[in-house]
C-alpha cells in the first residue's frame, strides 16, 4: 500500500463515542476442543457471544505459520504485481475497497473460492509462476479448516440436543457447499503517528456480521479484532496466533431460530504493527433452504424468519453495505408470527 495524505486517511477514521466505549475483555469464552465439556461450552458461548476462542484444536501450528509466511510474501510484492490478481470479482486481490458497495478499510486482501470446480481467473494470478508453495500451503490449511468446522458443528448439534449430529456439518460436507477463504493484511499506518487522532481510530475492516454458517479466524499476534456484545459495547479480542476464533454467522442464527446470534465484529488498525488474518467461511450449497432445524424448535414454536435459500441470502448480502443488518430483510414481522400461531 502507498503512503497517503491525511485527507485521504480521513475516510478510514472512526470517531469514538462515549456510549460505545472499547474495553479490554479478558472474558472471551475459551473452549478446549479436547475436553468433554466442549459441547456445553460451545453452546453457551454461541448463545451469549456468537463467538469463542478454540484451543487444543489439533491443527498443526506449522500449517498456520507456513501459510502466514507465504501470504506475507504475496503481500510484500509490488502493487503492480498484486493488482494482476485484482480487482476482486469477488475473488482475487483487493485493496482498501471491501465488496462493491462503497465500503473502505485500511486493508488489502485475497479472497479465494475453496471449491476447486469453480476457478476464478483472478485467483490464477495469485498462484502463478513460483507460487506452488503458497498454493500447497493454502490447500493444506483449508483441508484442516474443513475438518475443524465439521467437528465444531457436530459438537454444536450435540450440545443443542439435535439429531442427527451431522445436521449442520452435512451442509458443509456437501460437495456443492459454498465456502470461501480470505487472507487479510492490515499494513501499519505510520502516517497516523504523525497526526493528531483526537481519540479516533483507523478502520481496518468495518463492523459487520458474517453471512455464512460459521467462520474460523486465525491471526498473527497483532491485535485489532473487536466483537460487539449484546449491550452494544465493543471489546478487544486479545490476539493469540496459536488459537482459532469461531464466529457464528447469519445462516446459523436462522438455523437455530435465533438461539445462536451472529456476532458483530470489526478490525481497527494498529499504527505500528501489521496484522495478518486468515478466515475460512463455511457456507451451504446455493440451493440449500436456510430454515430453523425442526429438532431445535420447541412445540408450537414458529420460525422467526421467512424461508429463503442461501443463494437468495447471498445475493441480498452482496447488494448490502458491510454494516447493514442483512438478516432484517428476512425477519418475519411480529404480526406475521402471531398470525401463524393463531
Ligand atoms: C460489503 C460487502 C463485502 C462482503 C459482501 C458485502 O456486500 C457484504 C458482506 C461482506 C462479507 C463479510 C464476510 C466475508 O468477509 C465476505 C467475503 C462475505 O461473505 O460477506 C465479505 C464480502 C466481500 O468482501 O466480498
Ligand atoms: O481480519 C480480521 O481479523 C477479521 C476480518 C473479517 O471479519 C472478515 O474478513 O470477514
Ligand atoms: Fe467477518
Amino acid at each position: 500500500m502507498v503512503v497517503v495524505s491525511q485527507p485521504a486517511l480521513n475516510q478510514f477514521l472512526q470517531i469514538k463515542t462515549c456510549k460505545n466505549t472499547t474495553t479490554l475483555l479478558s472474558g472471551i469464552p475459551v473452549v478446549d476442543l479436547s475436553s468433554p465439556e466442549a459441547k456445553t461450552l460451545i453452546v453457551k458461548a454461541c448463545q451469549e457471544f456468537g463467538f469463542f476462542k478454540l484451543v487444543n484444536h489439533g491443527v498443526p501450528l506449522d500449517f498456520m505459520a507456513n501459510l502466514e509466511n507465504e501470504a506475507l510474501k504475496f503481500f510484500n510484492q509490488a502493487l503492480s504485481e498484486k493488482d494482476k490478481a485484482g480487482p476482486p470479482d469477488p475473488f482475487g486481490y483487493g485493496s482498501k475497497r471491501i465488496g462493491s458497495n462503497g465500503d473502505m478499510g485500511w486493508v488489502e486482501y485475497l479472497l479465494l473460492n475453496t471449491n476447486p470446480d469453480i476457478i476464478s481467473p483472478k485467483t490464477l494470478f495469485i498462484f502463478r509462476e513460483n507460487s506452488e508453495i503458497f498454493r500447497s500451503a493454502v490447500k493444506k490449511y483449508i483441508s484442516e479448516m474443513k475438518r475443524l468446522c465439521y467437528q465444531v458443528l457436530e459438537l454444536m448439534a450435540d450440545g443443542l440436543g439435535i439429531q442427527p449430529r451431522n445436521a449442520f456439518s452435512k451442509l458443509l460436507r456437501d460437495e456443492k457447499s459454498d465456502c470461501c477463504f480470505r487472507v487479510n493484511h492490515y499494513p501499519p499506518c505510520p502516517e497516523l503517528q504523525a497526526i493528531a487522532l483526537n481519540g479516533r481510530n483507523l478502520i481496518g475492516f468495518g463492523e459487520h456480521t458474517d453471512p455464512q454458517i460459521i467462520s474460523v479466524l486465525r491471526s498473527n499476534n497483532t491485535s485489532g479484532l473487536q466483537i460487539c456484545l449484546r449491550d452494544g459495547t465493543w471489546v478487544l479480542v486479545p490476539p493469540d496466533q496459536t488459537s482459532f476464533f469461531i464466529n457464528v454467522g447469519d445462516a446459523l442464527q436462522v438455523m437455530t431460530n435465533g438461539r445462536f446470534k451472529s456476532v458483530k465484529h470489526r478490525v481497527l488498525s494498529e499504527t505500528s504493527k501489521s496484522r495478518l488474518s486468515m478466515i475460512y467461511f463455511g457456507g451451504p450449497s446455493l440451493s440449500e433452504k436456510i430454515v430453523p432445524l425442526p429438532s431445535v424448535m420447541s412445540k408450537d414454536e414458529e420460525s422467526l424468519y421467512k424461508e429463503f435459500t442461501w443463494h437468495e441470502y447471498k445475493k441480498a448480502a452482496y447488494k448490502s453495505r458491510l454494516a447493514d443488518n442483512r438478516l432484517s430483510l428476512f425477519e418475519k414481522s411480529a404480526t406475521q408470527t402471531q398470525t401463524q400461531t393463531q
